[in-house]
């Protein structure tokens, strides 16, 4: 689903964002990928996203090599994606349900399969209520579960998730790592960036750490995270 083969990626002369960095996620799968601050996480969802292209190496979405791709056939790509910013990205002026609507009316929706849409969404993360609220209205963990909402307007394969904790207290993080889960529960690949080691623990999933840009350990729980023999090298 998602293959990064050999990937750098330099900014400006010398700052290496990503050196050599292999990466596969596989169909339904759900993946944290865990750093410090500048590991490079970002860097790599925004490659995935075709948001900045790598300096050398091979990434391959879906079967298609994103490297070499037409500046036209990106958005066809990038709808296959939903990426959750770390800042959510939410157009303060419009109204929640607004928001969600223009990324199934951009992608050439009708109005009426926008509207089921959003209130199908909308009642996934719960804040059916809220749809005719502005942003600004909303809390830090509100406003999240919009991003991740409008993320799935149009039924992505992959997820792309930022920091998606980044703002919350530890009990809205639970809730919103649970209802990543429930996405990828419904078949589509999840990548989680954070640097919340703890929070990557709890989840259980295969994580990817990354420092300085490489990729330095990968682990996946087998069965409980607070015990270490518990968890397999990989
Ligand atoms: N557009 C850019 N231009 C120049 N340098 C950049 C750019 N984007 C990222 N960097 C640099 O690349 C390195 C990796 O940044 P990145 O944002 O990917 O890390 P991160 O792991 O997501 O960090 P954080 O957890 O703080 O978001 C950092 O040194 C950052 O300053």
């Amino acid at each position: 689903m998602i293959q990064m083969f050999h990937v750098y990626k330099t900014f400006g002369k010398d700052l290496e964002a990503l050196v050599d960095v292999d990466l596969h996620v596989h169909k339904g799968e759900m993946v944290f990928l865990a750093g410090p601050n500048g590991a490079g996480k970002s860097t790599l969802l925004r490659l995935i996203f075709c948001d900045e292209f790598p300096t050398s190496g091979q990434i391959l979405v879906n079967g298609r090599t994103t490297v070499r791709m037409k500046p036209r056939a990106i958005p066809y790509l990038r709808r296959t994606m939903g990426i959750v910013f770390q800042d959510f990205k939410l157009l303060r002026n419009r109204t929640i349900e607004e928001n969600l609507a223009l990324v199934a009316l951009v992608a050439g929706k009708t109005t009426i399969q926008a509207r089921q849409k959003v209130a199908q969404l909308l009642k996934l993360v719960g804040l059916s209520h809220k749809a005719q609220t502005v942003p600004s209205k909303l809390s830090s963990s509100e406003q999240q579960r919009v991003a991740m909402a409008r993320a799935l307007m149009n039924d992505p394969l992959i997820l792309l998730a930022d920091e998606p904790t980044g703002n919350l207290d530890a009990e809205q993080a639970t809730d919103a790592i649970r209802l990543l889960f429930e996405i990828n529960a419904q078949g589509t690949t999840v990548l989680v960036a954070t640097h919340n080691l703890k929070l990557a623990e709890e989840a259980g999933c295969r994580t990817v750490f990354l420092k300085q840009g490489r990729i330095v350990e990968e682990w996946q729980r087998v069965n409980r995270p607070t015990d270490p023999a518990q968890q397999k090298r990989v």
